[in-house]
């Protein structure tokens, strides 16, 4: 048994062929089920005793302060320069951030089921469904620079809760309460009971300046667009897309690290998530890096065989030794996958099938090739009855890819393609003018084992 937590993401439940999606904020406030849900999820964890791994505060903490171990995962102290378990100006910056967001997302669904059990109303069923499917959202700011007011400056959101009565509750979007202030924190950090946003003085009275939070991103919002766009069309090496730290033609201002530093920036100003050390506790962190790891999801799919290169842990964190050299085999400490080992870049670098989510933009695509013309005009059977049907296709069924420019591309460039025959059975009712569609019916033994063809799951 493992004396610590696993992180699995959130866990299959066996009747789902694909998994469920990330969503995008503004799309996900607006559906009462989910933001429900989440939002009374967010209250438990923040309600969880600070000292469990799984506390908002724990999981917050991974990040940098308290500079402490997580779930046995290294040593009483860092062995690196920097304290935390965050690898920042090094190759391993967007991969070591996929299990992280897995963490939250897998501690806010497991929630979200629980909570979900206890509605007493006549939709309960679609409850656990949404609970079921949650995952976390997204708050893609390339298009949206400025979040919905749900999560920077409603003080109370309503949710439908489990007696079925919409209720106003205060906003756990807005920061988390510190229950207590970490003795680890330094000033202003040890002042402030709440994580804030522009922080409007050191003091203990301070509030987040929302204005000019908003004011910030509006001004940055053009310049994020451009940026994400060249991040993705035109940086085309790992070094240079990972992170920070110039290399192989990036600059410093062109990788995935450094327009997420932006952010960071805009949103906290002074405030926590300004800073390293504390960006975690906020809860906007997690919708923001969920938003990091959609765009890494992007950039994998727009460059399927460039992946981590190793290079210089740019001064370690509490696990990494400062003059380590990084790989895509490299522990993405604390995330245990099992009882002994870590999660490393290359087990996330499918995270569908490992962590099990997607997001709108990488799901599957679909796309329908009539054949019923072309079997009446080649096939001479006079017969759409698919036990006729179904021999002659086997035989001459074949596909090929072309590019635009008609040249041709290797089927097996493209293992996710899968072609696969269905029949649509039309029933014309006596007195209609058109056919009724029963149920599709596949007929996978066509295509199945030809390049290209349906793959047995
Ligand atoms: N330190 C970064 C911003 C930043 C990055 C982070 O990754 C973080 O967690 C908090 C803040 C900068 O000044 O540009």
């Amino acid at each position: 048994m493992a004396q610590h937590v696993v992180i699995t993401g959130v866990p299959r439940t066996g009747t789902e062929s694909t998994p469920p999606t990330r969503r995008e904020i503004n799309d996900f406030v607006k559906d009462v089920k989910p933001f429900s849900l989440f939002i009374q999820a967010l209250q438990a964890m923040y309600q969880t005793s600070q000292k469990d791994g799984l506390s908002h505060f724990q999981i917050g903490g991974i990040h940098g302060l308290p500079y402490q171990q997580w779930e046995t995962s290294g040593g009483n102290r860092p062995v690196g320069q920097w304290g935390g378990y965050c690898t920042h100006g090094s190759m391993l910056f967007p991969t070591w951030h996929r299990p992280y967001v897995a963490t939250y997302e897998q501690t806010v669904q497991a929630h979200a089921v629980q909570i979900a059990d206890t509605y007493t109303t006549s939709d309960k069923a679609q409850w656990q469904d949404a609970a079921v499917n949650l995952r976390l959202p997204y708050w893609d700011w390339a298009s949206n620079a400025v979040p919905p007011s749900q999560v920077i400056s409603d003080a109370k959101v309503t949710i439908t809760g489990p007696n079925g009565q919409q209720t106003p509750v205060d906003n756990p979007l807005l920061g988390y309460p510190f229950n207590p202030i970490d003795p680890s924190f330094p000033d202003p950090y040890s002042q402030w009971p709440t994580t804030l946003r522009h922080p409007t003085s050191d003091d203990s009275d301070a509030s987040s300046n929302v204005e000019e939070l908003i004011s910030d991103l509006q001004s940055d919002a053009r310049d994020l667009r451009t940026k994400t766009y060249n991040l993705l069309t035109r940086v085309s090496t790992w070094p240079a897309f990972s992170n920070h730290t110039p290399g192989d033609g990036g600059s410093s201002s062109s990788s995935l690290e450094a327009i997420h530093d932006g952010i960071h920036v805009d949103v906290g100003a002074d405030g926590h998530m300004g800073d390293p050390a504390v960006a975690g506790f906020d809860p906007i962190f997690f919708l923001h890096h969920c938003n990091v790891d959609r765009l890494l999801a992007l950039w994998e799919a727009l460059h399927p065989n460039t992946w981590v290169t190793p290079g210089p842990a740019n001064g370690g964190t509490f696990t990494i030794a400062g003059n380590a050299t990084e790989n895509a085999t490299t522990d993405l400490t604390p995330f245990w996958n099992g009882a002994t080992t870590y999660w490393n870049s290359n087990a996330c670098r499918n995270f569908e099938t490992s962590l099990n989510y997607t997001y709108p933009d990488t799901e599957n695509v679909e796309g329908f090739v009539p054949l019923n013309e072309a079997i009446a005009a080649h096939s001479g059977l006079n017969s759409f009855d698919p036990r006729v049907v179904e021999p002659y296709l086997k035989k001459e069924l074949s596909w090929r890819i072309q590019k635009a420019d008609r040249s041709s591309v290797d089927i097996s460039q493209l293992p996710s393609l899968q072609v696969v025959v269905v029949a649509l059975p039309l029933h014309l009712h006596q007195g209609e003018m058109f056919p009724k569609a029963g149920t599709p019916v596949h007929h996978h033994s066509i295509t199945e084992g030809k390049p290209g063809g349906h793959q047995a799951a």
